[in-house]
C-alpha cells in the first residue's frame, strides 16, 4: 500500500546508511522529512540546516518546521484531488509563513477563531478562500467573519442560525455548509473522533436532527446553503470510514433534494489524514483516499439520481506535522537501581501536550554527536512538574547518552506548537524555518519578559 509519503515528498528522500536504529531519518517509511540527510559526525541536517548548528544558533527547545515538506504535502493535494477544494486546517499550525505557503499552493483555510481568522487575514490569505469553523462561535467572530467576507461558515448549532441570519442581508447572502454526524467513528482517540453522536459538534443525521438544521437554514434569506460539513476525526489512516460517511450524507442530501427540491453543490469531507509517527506506522494513502473517495461518491450520487457535489477536504496533520522535527537538549540522564533510564530534555508536555492527552507515540534520535553505545530503552521525560509529562517512553537511544546531547524528534509540525502551553511558566519555544540550507526565525522564544508584560498593574 503506498501511502500520503510515498505519493508526495518523503518519496524523494534517497535513502543512505545510518548507524541508529528506531528513526534512520531516511529510510523508506522514514517519518523524517525528505530533505533529511546524515552529516558526518553524527548529525542530521533537515532542510540543509544541520541539527546541531541550528540549536547553537537559536537554543532549545527548538522546533523547525521544513519549508519544503509542507509546500510539497500542500501540492500532492492538489495534484491528487484537482476538482476538489483543499483547505488546509489551521488548528494543526498557523504562523505568517505556513499562511503564505500554503496561500502560494493553491489551498484554501480552515479556520476556527478570530485569532486564526484574524493571523490568516494579517498575512495576506484572502478571506474568501476560508472557512469558519467552530461549536462555539462568538458574535464578534461572527461579524468579523461576515466584515472580512469570508467565503464559507460552518454551521454547527441551531441558536447560530437565527444569530448569523441576523447579521446577514438577503442580498448579500453568506453562504454556509452545516455540520453533520454521519454516525462513523475513527480517529486515534476518543477525544478526537466527531462523526458520531454524543459528542458537542455538529448534527445527527440519524434522528432527523441534520435535516432540521438544513430545513432552518434553507428558510433565511441571508443564508445560502452550498452543502454539507462533516469531519469524522483525526490521524485516520483507513479510508474506509470516508466511504461509509459519503453514503450516508449523500443519502441525506438526495432526502434535502426530494423535500426541498434544491441539490447541494458542496460535499465537504473534512480532514484528519493520518500520518506516521512511527517508522512503518501505517499511514492514510492519499492516491488510493482520493480515488476511493472520487468513485464512491460519483456511484453514491449515480445510486440517487444527483449531481455529483464539488468536494472539500480539510487535512492539517498530514500537511505540516511530517514537515516538523523538535530538538531538545539533554538537561539530566537518571539511571535507576531498578535499571531504567530516564533522560530529561528541556522541553516537555508545554511543548508537546499530545503524549499526556493521548498516549501518542513519537521516536527520538541523538543528533549533533555520533555514538557507537549500544541502543537501550530511555524514557525521554520532559522538565514539567508531573510524572505523565513522558514525551517518548522507551526510546531506543544509544546508552551513553549524556547531559548536554541533542535529541531530535520527528513529526513535530502538527497539534504540538498549536497547543503548546507555558506550563510552570516555560517560554513557549522558537521555530524556524529551513529551506535550501538557510534557516529562518519565524516565531522567538517566549521569555520571563512575554509573562510579566501580560500582568496588569504590576
Ligand atoms: C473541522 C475540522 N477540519 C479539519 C481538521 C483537521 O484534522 P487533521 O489535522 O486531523 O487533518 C479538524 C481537526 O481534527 C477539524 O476539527
Ligand atoms: N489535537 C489532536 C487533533 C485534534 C484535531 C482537531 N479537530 C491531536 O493532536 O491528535
Amino acid at each position: 500500500m503506498t501511502t500520503v509519503a510515498t505519493t508526495g515528498p518523503s518519496a524523494a528522500a534517497a535513502p543512505t546508511a545510518t548507524a541508529s536504529t528506531a528513526g534512520t531519518p531516511t529510510a523508506p517509511g522514514s517519518p523524517w522529512p525528505a530533505s533529511t540527510r546524515t552529516r558526518p559526525g553524527g548529525d542530521l541536517a533537515v532542510g540543509g540546516v544541520g541539527l546541531a548548528e541550528a540549536a547553537d544558533r537559536f537554543g532549545t527547545p527548538l522546533y523547525l518546521l521544513d519549508e519544503q515538506e509542507l509546500r510539497a504535502r500542500a501540492r500532492a493535494y492538489r495534484a491528487a484531488l484537482p476538482h476538489a477544494e483543499v483547505h488546509y486546517a489551521a488548528k494543526a499550525f498557523l504562523c505568517s509563513a505556513v499562511a503564505n505557503w500554503v496561500e502560494e499552493e493553491g489551498l484554501g483555510l480552515d479556520v476556527c477563531s478570530v485569532g486564526e481568522l484574524q493571523l490568516a487575514a494579517a498575512a495576506g490569505f484572502p478571506p474568501q478562500r476560508m472557512l469558519l469553523h467552530g461549536n462555539a462561535k462568538s458574535p464578534e467572530e461572527l461579524r468579523l467573519a461576515l466584515r472580512l467576507r469570508v467565503g464559507r461558515i460552518v454551521i454547527d448549532g441551531l441558536a447560530e442560525i437565527p444569530r448569523l441570519a441576523a447579521l446577514t442581508v438577503a442580498d448579500e447572502p453568506q453562504r454556509v455548509l452545516v455540520r453533520v454526524l454521519p454516525g462513523v467513528a475513527a480517529g486515534h482517540h476518543a477525544a478526537v473522533r466527531t462523526g458520531v453522536a454524543g459528542q458537542k459538534f455538529g448534527f445527527p443525521i440519524e434522528g432527523g436532527d441534520a435535516a432540521e438544521a438544513v430545513r432552518r437554514v434553507l428558510a433565511q434569506p441571508g443564508l445560502r446553503l452550498a452543502g454539507l460539513h462533516c469531519h469524522l476525526g483525526s490521524q485516520i489512516t483507513d479510508p474506509e470510514p470516508f466511504l461509509a460517511a459519503i453514503d450516508r450524507i449523500t443519502a441525506l442530501l438526495a432526502g434535502i433534494r426530494d423535500e426541498h427540491g434544491v441539490e447541494l453543490p458542496e460535499l465537504d469531507l473534512g480532514g484528519g489524514h493520518g500520518v506516521a509517527y512511527l517508522p512503518g506506522d501505517p499511514e492514510l494513502d492519499l492516491a488510493e483516499y482520493a480515488r476511493l473517495v472520487t468513485a464512491r461518491l460519483a456511484a453514491a450520487c449515480a445510486a440517487h439520481g444527483l449531481r455529483v457535489p464539488r468536494l472539500l477536504v480539510e487535512p492539517g496533520r498530514a500537511v505540516v506535522g511530517p514537515a516538523g522535527v523538535a530538538l531538545y537538549r539533554v538537561l539530566a540522564v537518571k539511571h535507576g537501581t531498578d535499571g531504567r533510564v530516564f533522560a530529561a530534555v528541556d522541553g516537555g508536555m508545554s511543548d508537546n501536550p499530545r503524549p499526556a492527552l493521548y498516549g501518542s507515540r513519537y521516536t527520538a534520535r541523538l543528533v549533533g554527536r555520533a555514538s557507537h553505545a549500544e541502543p537501550v530503552p530511555i524514557d525521554v521525560v520532559g522538565r514539567h512538574c508531573e510524572a505523565g509529562d513522558v514525551l517518548v517512553p522507551g526510546a531506543h537511544l544509544p546508552a551513553d547518552l549524556r547531559p548536554g546531547d541533542l535529541l531530535a524528534v520527528p513529526v513535530a509540525g502538527a497539534y504540538q506548537l498549536s497547543m503548546a502551553s507555558t506550563y510552570n511558566l516555560v517560554g513557549r519555544p522558537a521555530l524556524i524555518a529551513v529551506r535550501d540550507g538557510r534557516a529562518r526565525q519565524l516565531l522567538r522564544r517566549e521569555t520571563v519578559e512575554d509573562f510579566l508584560r501580560r500582568e496588569v498593574g504590576r
